[in-house]
């Protein structure tokens, strides 16, 4: 029997974004998000639902609160609603927003809990985008002047700040391959999307560091490990294309402060340029304290000429798969931390969401007894333990997610929670896989 043991200092922790959990939508001043807007839009969410009530977490956040304080967690990571704060996206200030924010934050400290606040996790303000969104700069300048007013309101207490989540699928996955919103379709709009998203990841840390506030501050992207199917020089060279677009795409600029050269000239040949401007490399690559990551699954990529955006697709070899169709891929972890730890060196590392999304419901024992999501995070606890041993600086872990919750483009058929949500009775049912994750937090491990 093997032990699989984490160091007392290892931080564990869940994670929830606002528009996901909250619900209130229209409540205590909070202005329309392009999420509000598009689930809105016919044809773009599952059932045609919209984030309108989700877990309502913006009443029950106490129940939250105490399911998180019995699962033992030492930090909890959400998000705050820019249109909470500012429901035209600038102008007036919503203190309606902000006392919300502070009774959740106060919560998670009587608590015991650290809160680990995400600036922006997608819910742009719809006022913002219809001048143009992350495409127009000055979308740079009011993301500043909101991350100005929470870094002051809350800039004694929170002591982990997240710029951005996943800079990709703002930019890619929500202005090119359009499946999020606000649902574009242009690679050069996304090109210049992500790189305003960096731009303001950059001058927020500049910000942070000028308000002399005793936390730290990082980004969370979501990385990928797309391996070669074989071999063959092109099918290495496929996945490398394949996988930089998530990774070196995000973190040379983010912790080196250049794009990676390779990816810029297989994009001029697509007729994409970059809109870097004067200064904007140096202000994206501003030091870090950490770096998150976002990780789900991996596989296998090979080369197929004028296929995709890279001449490439993926593989689909004999991985177990989530109810999302996800590959169930844990030794990826290891690779894509690993060669992260290779590459930009020895940046402490937070694990800001892994999880799997499964078929659950409430048996008839009033459990819900979700035994794949057990194994997939038994299976990647035993990678984290890896990476550690291994001296890679990985610092911490938090599950996706506390909470079934509104899942984007799935709305509420994909359920991620450690806990079950009943949306019609908003009740809230612990799973398997809390009591698996309270366990491991309490004993520092488990065995194998
Ligand atoms: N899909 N999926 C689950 C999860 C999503 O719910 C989060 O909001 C994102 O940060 C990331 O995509 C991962």
């Amino acid at each position: 029997m093997a032990r699989i043991s984490f160091p007392k200092d290892f931080v564990w922790g869940t994670a929830t974004a606002s528009y996901q959990i909250e619900g209130a939508y229209d409540e205590d001043g909070r202005g329309l998000s392009i999420w509000d807007t598009f689930a809105r839009t016919p044809g773009k969410v599952v059932n045609g639902d919209t984030g309108d009530v989700a877990c309502d977490s913006y009443h029950r956040y106490e129940e939250d609160i105490a399911l998180l304080k019995q699962l033992g967690v030492k930090s909890y990571r959400f998000s705050i609603a820019w249109p909470r704060i500012f429901p035209q996206g600038t102008g007036e200030v919503n203190e309606k927003g902000l006392d919300y924010y502070r009774r959740v934050i106060d919560g998670l400290i009587a608590a015991g809990i650290e809160p680990a606040v995400t600036l922006y996790h997608w819910d742009l303000p719809q006022a913002l985008q219809d001048k143009g969104g992350w495409d127009n700069r000055e979308t740079i300048d009011a993301f500043l002047a909101y991350a100005e007013i929470v870094f002051k309101a809350f800039g004694d207490k929170v002591k982990s700040w997240i710029t951005f989540n996943e800079t990709w699928c703002v930019s890619f996955l929500s202005n090119f391959i359009g499946v999020h919103a606000p649902g574009h379709t242009d690679l050069q709009l996304a090109t210049n999307v992500a790189h305003h998203c960096l731009v303001a990841h950059g001058r927020a840390v500049q910000l942070y560091r000028s308000l002399n506030l005793p936390g730290q501050i990082g980004t969370t992207h979501n990385l990928s490990w797309s391996e070669p199917y074989t071999t063959r020089p092109e099918d290495v060279e496929a996945a490398r294309r394949s996988r930089a677009w998530g990774n070196e795409w995000f973190l040379e600029p983010t912790l080196k402060g250049s794009y990676p050269q390779f990816m810029v000239e297989w994009f001029r040949g697509k007729g994409i340029e970059v809109p870097i401007l004067e200064g904007d490399m140096e202000t994206i690559g501003q030091p870090i304290d950490f770096i998150g990551v976002n990780f789900y699954t991996g596989g296998y990529t090979r080369y197929k000429k004028d296929s995709g955006l890279f001449d490439s697709e993926d593989v689909q070899v004999g991985f177990d798969q989530t109810f999302i169709g996800w590959n169930v891929y844990p030794e990826a972890l290891y690779k894509v931390l690993s060669w992260l730890h290779e590459e930009y060196g020895d940046i402490p590392i937070y694990i800001t969401e892994n999880g799997a999304c499964t078929d659950d419901h409430v048996a008839e024992d009033g459990g819900v007894h979700d035994a794949q999501r057990v194994d997939y995070y038994r299976k990647h606890f035993i990678q984290c333990q890896r990476l550690i041993d291994s001296g890679v600086p990985l610092k911490g872990y938090y599950a996706w997610s506390l909470l079934d919750n509104f899942e984007w483009a799935e709305g509420y058929a994909k359920r991620f929670g450690i806990v079950h949500t009943d949306y019609e009775t908003l009740e809230r049912t612990p799973k398997d896989s809390y009591y698996f994750i309270q366990k491991v937090i309490s004993e520092g491990g488990f065995d194998v």
